[in-house]
């Protein structure tokens, strides 16, 4: 064991407030920065337990300091660190006050050194810093680190929830602990650090043991950002609020910057995805559709699912996932959905999800949230004439609707969910319970393996603090992780697998279309499996794509649906089967559904619905109370594990996930708790 430095209590400790200013259940404002007087037991070898644990008020504590606050010399600040949080005891002039900030609202903390001042400023640890004259810090690494202050500071950021009548919303606040009991800053920081240790481990759920960090999985993130995403600010968005959350916990990523669409889809085919942790998309459910999609696109597309939990931050302009899963977990989300998002994908947590197999005549694709026919999809496609005003483009265009309401023949089936399931004709049998992965992978591959490196820099990035970034152009130099923290914390059985290279029908390639899954690079170079025409289609066409994923369970989408489905036949204004409470962030479809229930929730509305029936239904979507109490012939939901829906035409516009896919005979079944996407806790 290396000898202690000799512990030195500093004589003046009235200094220093920096950071925000917060306000506090103390009643004054602030304390953002408290000041070290003295150090606790050390251990240096960063291996060894941190102090010996106590229980205080039925909380585990890990550790204690006493702190003094900057400018009030009679307070006195006892600081816990519990497995409930980081319990703040004031104590001044007789009186004590206990405040909690609760470990769940916590996300991360990181320990700094002060920066050097412009000359003349006086900077020394004995230094009082003004609020005028505020604190700067640096990383230790840093150049711009001031050698004069030995000092080391923590500063634990926290999102502290605050309910009110409208539900709530997060507050931020970071609280500043400053070490400086000792002459060198070697010795601070390590005080500093154990803290963090301490906190981290707290934080990510890991036993406390360790006085030193390091995160279980070094792995970045992997960011792939839609620009055109709702009304275009999906970057700003990133850059102003999602960048400071990664950085102030501490996950370093790699941001891919979408050009065209479908392109996350062959990003995420074509790499090598385990070198992140996971996957989070910044835009709407339509980008989040593509990498899931690319991820069933893979050979390895089990691995991939089971490794890389998804995650959403909402830019979109529907939004339905990232509303469903801060419903479900009870997050604020309406006022600031960014934020909530992006402070649910930090914490590291995920829940599995259900997903739906979907197949058309020609294709087959992997969905989340909803496949629907009439009127709301054409709500979804016809308003995208609106996109530039958001959200708000599904209002107006409802209202439009309503007044020309259209309906479409056709037939709708469907397995209702609480049906035994064991006599399901054509190889049915659909299971309603979880899925397991009893399903071969198919030997047979057509899939091209090979990496879509970014040409220019071939995919090598460069390190960038917290986050990582492209180095040339075509990843997107221009958009870099921005924090500053003198700034930036300033913020505010079955059918054989054939099936899923060739359709039910049409035997043809299932990859959307030749014309979608054109890669149209204007950066083409002859390493571009995309632009070779080594495909099945020669002549720089698009080459074919295998879609993976578990085979199907249904008959042919030709061939009759088993004895043990419902039928009904005849005209309908709309179907729409949906897996996620929200469709979008006004529309709270399926009261009653969850991420991994293994039920489709499937909406039928028949020809001779009333007007008022149905505008009754429209304003009830957004508190979910849309589904008359009564039952009503006209409307009806039903939960189900398969479906399939036969337009007797072509009109209207059929959407799956709210992208729109040519309209025909359609079929979905549920595999329950199939992928798994990032939530809050
Ligand atoms: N760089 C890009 N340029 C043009 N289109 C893109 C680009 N990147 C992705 N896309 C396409 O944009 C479409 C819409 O994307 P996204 O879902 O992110 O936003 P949205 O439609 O506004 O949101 P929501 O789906 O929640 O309504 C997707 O189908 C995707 O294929």
């Amino acid at each position: 064991m290396m000898d202690l430095p000799a512990y030195k209590p500093k004589v003046d400790l009235s200094e220093a407030v920096g950071g925000r200013e917060i306000e506090d259940d103390f009643g004054g404002k602030g304390i953002a920065v408290v000041v070290a007087d003295r150090s606790a037991t050390l251990d240096h070898d960063g291996q060894q337990l941190l102090q010996q644990q106590t229980t205080v008020g039925g909380a585990t504590v890990y550790l204690t300091e006493t702190f003094y606050i900057s400018s009030k010399k009679s307070t006195v600040f006892e600081v816990r660190l519990t497995d409930k949080g980081l319990c703040l005891k004031k104590q001044s002039n007789g009186s004590t006050k206990e405040q909690t900030i609760p470990l769940k609202d916590i996300i991360g903390c990181r320990c700094l050194r002060s920066k050097r001042r412009s000359r003349g400023s006086s900077s020394c640890t004995c230094a009082s810093i003004s609020s005028s004259n505020r604190l700067k810090v640096v990383e230790e690494s840093s150049e711009e680190q001031d050698e004069s202050d030995v000092s080391a500071y923590l500063y634990i950021y926290a999102y502290i929830l605050k309910r009110n009548r409208r539900g709530g919303f997060r507050e931020r606040t970071t609280i500043t602990l400053r070490f400086r009991s000792f002459d060198r800053y070697e010795d601070n920081n390590r005080e500093a650090q154990k803290w963090r240790a301490a906190i981290k481990q707290l934080v990510t759920g890991e036993p406390v043991q360790r006085l030193t960090y390091q995160p279980r999985d070094s792995r970045k993130m992997l960011i792939i950002l839609n620009p055109k995403s709702g009304s275009g600010k999906a970057r700003e968005m990133f850059q102003q609020r999602v960048a400071p959350i990664f950085a102030e916990a501490e996950i370093p990523y790699d941001l891919h910057i979408t050009k065209k669409s479908n392109w996350a889809r062959e990003f995420v085919r074509q790499r090598d995805v385990y070198l992140w942790r996971g996957i989070v998309v910044v835009g709407g459910d339509g980008i989040f559709f593509e990498v899931l999609n690319g991820l069933f696109e893979r050979e390895d597309w089990q691995t991939a699912i089971d490794e890389l939990p998804m995650g959403i931050i909402p830019c979109g302009s529907g939004n339905g996932l990232a509303k469903t899963i801060s419903f479900l977990y009870e997050e604020p989300f309406e006022t600031k959905p960014v934020l909530a998002s992006a402070l649910m994908v930090v914490k590291g947590k995920h829940s599995m999800l259900d997903v739906v197999r979907v197949e058309t005549r020609s294709n087959i694709m992997f969905s989340f949230l909803s496949v629907g026919w009439g009127l709301i999809s054409d709500i979804d496609i016809e308003s995208e004439r609106l996109r530039a005003i958001g959200g708000q483009r599904f209002t107006v265009w409802s209202v439009h609707r309503l007044i020309s309401l259209r309906t479409y023949q056709g037939k709708v089936s469907y397995l209702p969910a609480l049906v035994s399931q064991t006599n399901g004709g054509g190889g049915g049998g659909g299971s309603n319970g979880h899925y397991h992965n009893g399903v071969g992978t198919l030997k047979h591959s057509v899939s091209y393996n090979t990496t879509l490196n970014c040409r220019d820099c071939r995919g090598f990035l460069g390190q960038d603090g917290g986050g990582t970034i492209g180095s040339c152009d075509a990843c997107d130099t221009n958009f870099s992780d921005v924090l500053s923290l003198e700034t930036g914390t300033n913020l505010d059985l079955f059918r054989p697998r054939i099936d899923s290279w060739y359709s039910a029908t049409s035997r043809k390639s299932t990859y959307f279309s030749t014309v979608d899954s054109v890669y149209e690079s204007d950066k083409a170079s002859n390493d571009d499996p995309l632009q070779t025409g080594g495909g099945a289609n020669g002549g720089g066409l698009a080459p074919l794509v295998q879609m993976y994923g578990p085979p199907s369970r249904l008959p042919a989408l030709t061939a009759a649906v088993p004895d043990s489905w419902q039928c009904i036949a005849g005209e309908f204004v709309m179907v729409h089967a949906a897996y996620q409470t929200h469709l979008s962030t006004d529309c709270y479809f399926a009261p009653e559904s969850n991420l991994k229930d293994g039920i489709i929730w499937l909406l039928i509305i028949r020809a001779g619905v009333s007007r008022s029936q149905l505008l009754s239904f429209l304003l009830g979507l957004s508190s979910g109370t849309h589904i008359p109490v009564q039952a009503n012939e006209h409307i009806q939901m039903v939960p189900v594990t398969a479906f399939r829906i036969e337009p007797a035409g072509t009109n209207g516009h059929m959407t799956v996930d709210g992208e729109k896919v040519e309209c025909g005979p359609i079929q979905g079944e549920i595999f329950p708790s199939l992928s798994k996407v990032m939530v809050p806790k």
